[in-house]
């Protein structure tokens, strides 16, 4: 089966589940609305398979599509689009090492309009609520302490 078969597939049966409303739909986009989204992150930021600068993140259409050139292996892989993460009551991501500390600090810090279009930037709900856990490592480039342990 190809990505395209792949993302059709696990798009239909996400509709279906909206259709029978085992999963809501979100008033405001007119997308699934999950109850909680766990996410991890790449080093480069990526989250889910959104990956930085990649046209996937224009994606408004569809809930579930795909790419063939993944900059990190697989390169053919299915994901959820941005607005359906963004629809979510919760999103929880959960980061550690300090692999992981510069693009934290990209994500969460106030870096000006220098880095708005990282991935982990770009997740932050509409209505719902964004949790990052974090181990000291991932936290160690973060400017301030709005961290609690
Ligand atoms: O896209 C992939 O290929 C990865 O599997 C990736 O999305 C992973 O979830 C993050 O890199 C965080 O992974 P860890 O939390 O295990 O470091």
């Amino acid at each position: 089966m190809s990505a395209e078969e792949a993302a059709d597939e696990y798009g239909f049966v996400i509709r279906q589940l909206v259709k029978t409303r085992v999963i809501s739909v979100s008033e405001i986009s007119d997308c699934p609305k999950f109850d909680l989204i766990l996410l991890g992150m790449g080093p480069d930021g990526h989250v889910a398979s959104l990956f930085p600068n990649h046209s996937v993140l224009d994606e408004k259409d569809e809930w579930v599509t795909f790419i063939t050139d993944s900059p990190k292996p697989p390169p053919e892989r299915i994901t959820f689009t941005l607005p359906v993460i963004k629809s979510a009551s919760n999103v929880a991501v959960v980061v550690t090492g300090s692999s992981k500390a510069e693009a934290i600090h990209l994500a969460i810090d106030d870096v000006g309009p220098g880095c708005p279009s990282l991935p982990a930037r770009m997740i932050q709900p509409t209505t719902g609520k964004l949790v990052w856990f974090l181990d000291k490592l991932a936290a160690s480039k973060l400017n301030s302490s709005q961290s609690s342990e």
